[in-house]
């Protein structure tokens, strides 16, 4: 039985569209550097934070959302590097025919989030974020102001085609690899929510099939040197990254200001928002109903997001304090001084 809430249509989501994922990647036309097979995976669900005590609690709709298994099969070809960060690199892709029917057309360009092989538990966790954010269906947040998201996947890097003969330089650059400056190669990064003194224990409405995050085989995740594992994530490709001349245009950041409301209005507070994490609107990008204007630019990257239930809170007093924390990271990037 597909797993619904009221009022979604699974068949639309682009997360039901696919259940396995083939990425190939070539040195030249001749050789092949890999080939990879992987299958969707659960995501990380948060706890859900609660604006007026700052706790995080387990909730029934903060749960891993079941993944489809008799879906496509796609396949794509590995394009150029995008842009790496501390979690993972991201490539864009080209979608290799023919394709099978789907609900609706998919573009002949997608980006892959690599996971550095320490990082799959916060890729799991970036997953679920988008996979809330699809769950939004009054103003449609993806497509809208996030990329549409084509779901999480994983595979153990043993089951890779890898071409043996590589050359060490060239096993450092592939899209998993751990980078030499990484303190703590054996390790993921602490999420927001992994503070076991915060935690309020799920009570008697858990019904054993729900996976909140402490029954999440993501929990307690570490990576196995011994065997690794490989996970993706699978977006619409967005334009550049926003720039500092970007943000001197009073328009370009109003937009972006609006986007960000946008957010905070599904009930995410990004925690991680600056330049590098704002790219430009893919040219699907979907109207916005809120605001009445397709937005120019979208907002990416969610590992490290608060996520919070606007349906239980005080909503006022909710999304005054969602509002106060919209910015971070740069000097006065949209209002907020992080020094302060
Ligand atoms: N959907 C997308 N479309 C176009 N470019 C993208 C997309 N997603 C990511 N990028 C590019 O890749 C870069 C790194 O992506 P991202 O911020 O998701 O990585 P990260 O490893 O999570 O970074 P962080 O250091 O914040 O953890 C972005 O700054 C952007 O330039």
């Amino acid at each position: 039985m597909p797993f619904t809430l009221e009022g979604e249509d699974p068949e639309l989501s682009t997360l039901s569209f696919f259940s396995t994922l083939t990425i190939t990647a070539n040195i030249d036309k001749e050789k092949s550097l890999f080939s990879l097979d992987l299958s969707r995976s659960e995501a990380f669900p948060s706890r859900r934070f609660e604006t007026h005590n700052y706790l995080f609690h387990p909730c029934e709709a903060f749960i891993a959302y079941p993944v489809p298994h008799d879906a496509a099969h796609l396949q794509l070809a590995l394009g150029e590097c995008l842009g790496e960060g501390r979690t993972g690199k991201v490539y864009s892709a080209h979608v290799l025919g023919p394709l099978p029917n789907l609900p609706s057309p998919i573009p002949s360009e997608l980006v892959v989030k690599f996971a550095k092989l320490n990082h799959c538990r916060n890729l799991a966790r970036e997953a679920w974020v988008y996979n809330f954010l699809d769950r939004q269906t009054k103003y449609e947040p993806v497509g809208t102001i996030v990329p549409r998201c084509y779901g999480f996947f994983t595979a153990k890097l043993a089951d890779c085609d890898l071409d043996l003969d590589l050359d060490p330089l060239v096993e450092d650059e592939l899209p998993w690899s751990i980078p030499e400056w990484e303190e703590y190669p054996e390790q993921d990064d602490t999420l927001t929510d992994d503070n076991e003194d915060e935690i309020v224990e799920p009570s008697e409405w858990a019904l054993e099939e729900w996976i909140t995050k402490d029954r999440s085989k993501w929990n307690t995740w570490e990576p196995d040197p011994e065997d690794p594992l490989v996970a993706v994530i699978l977006l619409e490709k967005g334009g550049e990254t926003y720039s500092q001349i970007d943000d001197k245009d009073p328009l370009v950041r109003e937009d972006v200001e609006l986007a960000l409301w946008d957010l905070v209005h599904a009930g995410v507070v990004h925690d991680d928002f600056r330049m590098a994490n704002i790219v430009r609107a893919p040219t699907t990008a979907k109207f916005c109903r809120r605001h009445e204007r397709v937005h120019q630019w979208c907002i990416i990257d969610f590992n490290r997001a608060w996520v919070v239930d606007l349906g239980r809170e005080q909503l006022p007093s909710a999304l005054k304090l969602m509002h106060s924390f919209i910015g971070y990271q740069e000097m006065y990037f949209y209002g907020w001084n992080p020094n302060d």
